[in-house]
């Protein structure tokens, strides 16, 4: 038991642990009635993470009748019929944001249900509970008035479930937490708002391949549907920045990828980076999203740190 116990502590980084009453956990309360978690897994990964029993006996014991599970896994579920079916599912990929479409229903529903009895509670998880399940988790917040900027929101739950307060890092994801608190803020309804892109300037440019960087883009929308292929773009090293001018434009709507690789010639794509952004919180006075690092770069998802 004490060998399992290390390696699930070791599998859970940072995250602060629930070890109380006889419980070992992968989970911590946020709030008194919202828990992050881990995934309730079986069979050998109920080895390294939360084992689903002791999960339901978790909840079963401290919140019998009262506790509803979000799973925010597009990768994998369980029987919900073990939790009485009370588990919601607002699934999305790992180190990516959620839809904008998915978040308010996410937070009405959690809205929903702790309004029903005090005594309700929120689990809600993804496969580590970090980076996913903080995404929604400082979007309910937000919801709810418990915080009014994304960045407070951000910092408390980073705090509350991690001791290196690195709760939501993707930059991405921090966008759509940045985007839902301006819709709670400005009480503005989402809708997708058609734009073109007209050029992406790379600024420094990624120096690979012992200096001249063979750099293609793509912009595909959620569900990985590819809307453009960029030429290939020869950049030798010296210049500090790059404009790939779009050759045509491209309408775009919602969600949108923009995928970043290196092609040296006779070898495979590699991947660099990636970003999320949303059309319609592309303001005319902001030709991008300014997230909280307060200059106007759109701030990349790592897809190898090598390329940061
Ligand atoms: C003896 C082996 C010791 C292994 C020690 C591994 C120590 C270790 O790194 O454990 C962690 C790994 C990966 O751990 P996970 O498989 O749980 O992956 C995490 C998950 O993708 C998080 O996203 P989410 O699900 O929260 O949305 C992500 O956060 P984010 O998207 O925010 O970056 C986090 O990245 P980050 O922490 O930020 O870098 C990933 O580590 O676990 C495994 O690989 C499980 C397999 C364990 C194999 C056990 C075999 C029995």
């Amino acid at each position: 038991m004490k060998m399992a116990n290390h390696l699930k502590a070791v599998v859970s980084k940072s995250r602060k642990r629930y070890i109380e009453d006889g419980f070992n956990l992968d989970l911590t309360y946020i709030f008194h009635n919202l828990i992050a978690m881990g995934f309730p897994a079986e069979k050998l990964e109920g080895v390294f993470r939360n084992h689903i029993d002791d999960v339901y006996k978790f909840l079963e014991t401290k919140h019998k009748d009262h506790y509803k599970i979000y799973n925010l896994c597009s990768e994998r579920s369980y029987d919900t019929a073990k939790f009485h079916q009370r588990v919601a599912i607002y699934p999305f990929d790992d180190h990516n944001p959620p839809t904008m479409e998915a978040i308010q229903p996410f937070c009405a529903d959690v809205h929903e249900w702790l309004s029903q009895d005090s005594k309700n509670i929120a689990a809600v998880h993804c496969k580590a509970g970090k980076g996913r399940t903080g995404t929604m988790i400082c979007c309910y917040l937000l919801h709810a008035n418990h915080f009014k900027t994304a960045s407070e929101a951000l910092s408390y739950y980073g705090e509350s479930r991690t001791h290196d307060q690195k709760g939501v890092t993707i930059p991405s994801q921090r966008r759509y937490v940045e985007y839902y608190a301006s819709l709670v803020r400005e009480k503005l309804e989402y809708r997708p708002v058609t734009l073109a892109i007209r050029e992406i300037r790379l600024e420094p440019i990624p120096v690979l391949n012992g200096g001249q960087t063979s750099l293609f883009f793509t912009i595909s929308t959620v569900k990985n549907k590819k809307l453009f292929h960029s030429d290939v773009y020869e950049v030798k090293k010296g210049p500090q920045a790059c404009t790939m001018t779009m050759r045509f434009l491209v309408p775009l709507e919602g969600d949108i990828k923009v995928e970043f690789f290196n092609k040296p010639k006779m070898l495979k794509k590699e991947k660099l980076f990636h970003f999320w952004f949303n059309t319609f919180f592309i303001r005319e006075e902001a030709p991008v999203t300014v997230p909280e690092n307060g200059n106007n770069e759109i701030d990349i998802d790592k897809a190898d740190a090598s390329v940061r």
